[in-house]
């Protein structure tokens, strides 16, 4: 069930993923409303453990209490350090799309055989200073490469450009995964993310700070067809 959801995620790209990093967690309800008439198709999920990262969010009770409220698919972001344990709940939480990062683990191919065994969406992320290259070997067993341009841990940091040459590599070498940026993703950012052929962005601050949803969606949905119309886009 959860494998559809990532076929509906790829027919729905180029899509733009509110993260609900930035949302008002005492009123995530209305949230979720706002997000879903304002056009929202799926949901970015950012899980921190305060140890891969030194942050804290959410675990699984917050991930199934979203997934109670909305049908729009989940894909969580795992910022942890074991992945790998926490994995199977977050599948029964209701993650679709389930995301490690290959710096938190010791072996990133066998990671992501067994998120693919769980039935659910399999990405693999990486912060700006790791190279592409620890990713080898673990990418036939992906669906998704998910490049960060901040390094992980906070919202609202600014855009590392170090991702568009990740995302051109990945995007003229394996045509047939999805790719995702996460990190300062906004109005300016997003074309030339679309132009080395990113198909998801990831928006918190620049999308959850505003009072209209729609209209700021609105304007990054026509920031990535215009990157469309460039000559030099990879994704058309
Ligand atoms: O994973 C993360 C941060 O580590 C993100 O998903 C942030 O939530 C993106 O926020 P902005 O950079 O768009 O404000
Ligand atoms: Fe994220």
């Amino acid at each position: 069930m959860t494998r559809a959801k990532l076929d509906l995620i790829r027919k729905m790209t180029p899509a733009i993923l509110p993260s609900v990093l930035s949302c008002d967690f005492g009123d995530m309800k209305s949230e979720l409303a706002r997000l879903t008439s304002a056009g929202a198709r799926a949901l970015h999920v950012d899980v921190m453990d305060g140890h891969f990262v030194p942050n804290l969010t959410f675990g699984m009770p917050i991930v199934a209490g979203l997934r109670r409220h909305t049908e729009l698919p989940l894909d969580v972001h795992l910022m942890i350090s074991d992945p790998l344990r926490y994995a199977p709940a977050m599948v029964d939480a209701g993650a679709d799309l389930l995301t490690f990062h290959v710096e938190a683990v010791e072996d990133a191919t066998y990671t992501a055989k067994e998120f693919r065994k769980l039935g659910v969406g399999v990405g693999v992320a990486l912060d700006p200073e790791t190279p592409l290259s620890d990713l080898d070997g673990c990418l036939s067993f992906v669906d998704m490469v998910l490049v960060m341009s901040v390094k992980a841990g906070f919202g609202g940091q600014p855009f590392d450009s170090v991702s568009l040459d990740k995302l051109t590599l990945l995007r003229d070498n394996h045509p047939g995964l999805l790719l995702q940026i996460d990190g300062g993703i906004n109005a300016e950012t997003i074309g030339p993310a679309r132009q080395a052929g990113c198909d998801l962005f990831v928006v918190g601050s620049a999308l959850i700070g505003r009072d209209d949803y729609s209209a700021a969606l609105g304007e990054l949905d026509q920031a990535v067809r215009s990157a469309d119309a460039t000559p030099q886009a990879r994704v058309k």
